[in-house]
């Protein structure tokens, strides 16, 4: 198998042509590919794809390091639309239709290396996630081992819960990350953000990934993050969000408009295992 080892922000990638033939290897399979001593090493295997949308140019899919799908991934979406420019196969400063496992997204190279997505709109529709809520809210009380935690939750095409904390250092984060993906009420398990609001343009953000553990960043957790800050009022319209591996800038207008993510696409190295 020849893949393309790729980065967005230290969120790791292996990107696979499946254009002209889909090899989808099975779940333990993927998991023994990321590996990150006896394999290749990613967070998620991405594959590209001839689409099944006609209004999309291209489809891709998105596997998690443990193996399981996802919906949607926007550190991925960015490698992916640069893999594309790379291919030859799409033009910068152009809209290009994607199709991702939950519906298209548009994106726009800006550079070799800078790619711009419309991530569509963030739903705050709890069964859409899925999350068990009798009704949409901008906060929900989670309990946890006994412990009322508050979070916000929303999907970017894939779900997310979001804390707010007032220390991304603090060594209970560890444990309640993984607590939080794995919580009975997000019945497909949630992608867990823990997010410092710097001031009304900046926040803080750390996420732990379903099926991938902490990962260095979260495209579609600084989405996440960002609308259900904004959402309550505490963020502007266009705010950065700084993870451990880089920052992104998130522009969304609130209900009724679609939230852009602008971010780096980095290339590693090719290589055939
Ligand atoms: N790293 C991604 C999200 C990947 C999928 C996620 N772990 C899930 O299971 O939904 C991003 O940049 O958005």
């Amino acid at each position: 198998m020849r893949f393309t080892k790729m980065h967005g922000i230290g969120n790791d990638f292996v990107v696979v042509d499946w254009r002209d033939d889909v090899k989808l290897p099975p779940a333990e399979r993927i998991a023994a590919l990321a590996d990150r001593h006896t394999g290749i090493g990613f967070d998620q295997l991405l594959s590209v794809e001839p689409a099944r949308d006609p209004s999309c140019d291209w489809y891709y899919g998105v596997w998690n390091a443990d193996g399981s799908p996802s919906g949607q991934c926007g550190n991925g979406v960015r490698c992916v639309a640069a893999w594309l420019y790379r291919e030859g196969v799409i033009a910068r400063d152009t809209d290009v239709r994607l199709e991702s496992p939950s519906g298209p997204v548009t994106v726009r190279v800006l550079a070799a290396d800078r790619v711009t997505v419309d991530m569509g709109e963030p739903d705050f529709t709890p069964s859409h996630l899925p999350f068990d809520a009798p009704q949409e809210a901008s906060s929900y009380m989670l309990d946890v081992d006994g412990t009322p935690v508050t979070i916000g939750a929303v999907s970017m095409g894939n779900p997310h819960a979001v804390l707010e904390v007032p220390d991304l250092g603090d060594p209970h984060l560890e444990n309640l990350g993984p607590v939080v993906t794995g919580h009975a009420r997000f019945a497909d398990g949630v992608n867990t953000g823990f997010a410092l609001r710097v001031d009304r343009k900046t926040i803080r953000l750390r996420v732990h990934e379903r099926g991938s553990g902490w990962t260095r960043a979260c495209g579609t957790g600084a989405c996440a993050a960002a609308a259900v800050l904004q959402r309550r009022g505490l963020v502007d319209a266009v705010v950065d969000v700084s993870l451990p591996g880089g920052t992104l800038t998130i522009e969304w207008h609130g209900p009724g408009h679609t939230l852009w993510m602008t971010g780096p696409a980095a290339f590693v190295f090719e290589g055939e295992i």
